[in-house]
């Protein structure tokens, strides 16, 4: 394959009245796209960022790394690349596309972000059957989303089991993120846009929350954490709040990992060639991680 620019289709996870506009996942396949028996290519599942509401930063923003990823050795060892947009929370105040009060696809909060974002995954489960052999990697709030993936958001669905969660500049503590950054009121202003009913914060942060005992990250073969230390947005001690609890699940020690990151909050995705290295090492440290933790113990 050469250096060819990469078009993804753009196909609905939900369909019929309450289907908007941003309940769409745009895909990338790399070959036949329905597994045969014995397939053990991996699908890669990208949560966009953008603090839950900004309607510049979606789905397309894992673009640049699956241009590098898809031109890389790894290209044939994976299935097909996912990423997922979701309905975002108000955004009135933006420059160029403020968002209307009457747009259902921007006027939602917590946890309606994540019942779309299970939501996607149930459908390319359906579709693709990526059960136990995807990665899913978030940035910042889609780091989060990837944390508080759990079958409670959408009563009675089992969620397809991620390999590997990597969460990428991530925001895992709502209420100390907010005091990290107590000078600057605009902090505090996204996350009550998102979270309005602060009585969900504890639950909603998932280094804090009880939804984290039955959390997908829990049963996942590698659980990376990564942050760059030149992040000028977030904090690196979400990474290390999200670290610690990460450190009581189940065989920790074998499937916990940091990765240092480079680069500023978003150049991470922009230049494409961070967000892709930071989930190519995630596949090394996946293909090296027991097969079934419960049989090593
Ligand atoms: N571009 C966003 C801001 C944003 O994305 C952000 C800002 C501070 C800390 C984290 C952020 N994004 C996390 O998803 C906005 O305009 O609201």
């Amino acid at each position: 394959m050469g250096n060819n620019s990469l078009t993804p289709r753009t196909e609905l996870y939900l369909e019929g009245p309450d289907a908007t506009g941003l309940n769409t996942v745009d895909i990338w396949t790399t070959g036949p796209d329905l597994a045969s028996g014995g397939d053990e290519r991996l699908w890669v599942i990208y949560i966009h960022g953008g603090a839950w509401r900004d309607p510049k930063v979606d789905s397309k923003s894992f673009a640049p790394a699956v241009e590098v990823l898809f031109n890389s050795s790894l290209k044939d060892s994976i299935a097909g690349f996912a990423s997922i947009n979701y309905r975002l929370s108000p955004y009135p105040s933006h420059t160029k596309d403020p968002s209307c009060p009457d747009d259902r696809s921007r006027n939602v909060h917590y946890p309606a972000h994540l019942v779309d974002v299970s939501r996607a995954l149930l459908y390319l489960d359906d579709k693709y059957r990526i059960n136990n052999r995807y990665i899913v990697a978030g940035h910042s709030a889609g780091a989060c989303l990837a944390f508080e993936l759990n079958n409670w958001y959408l009563p009675g669905a089992q969620l397809p089991q991620p390999a590997c969660v990597l969460g990428i500049s991530g925001i895992y503590d709502l209420e100390a993120f907010i005091e990290a950054h107590s000078e600057i009121p605009a902090y505090r202003t996204l996350i009550e846009n998102a979270f309005p009913d602060k009585s969900v914060w504890e639950e909603a942060s998932p280094n804090k929350s009880h939804l984290s005992e039955n959390a997908k990250w829990q049963n996942a073969r590698a659980i990376i954490v990564s942050h760059s230390d030149e992040d000028e947005l977030v904090e690196k001690a979400q990474a290390s709040y999200m670290l610690e609890r990460a450190r009581m699940a189940p065989s920790a020690n074998e499937k916990i990992h940091f990765l240092p990151a480079t680069g500023a909050h978003d150049e991470i995705w922009e230049s494409g060639y961070i967000l892709a290295s930071l989930i190519t090492k995630s596949i090394e440290i996946l293909r090296s991680s027991p097969k079934d933790p419960i049989s090593t113990c």
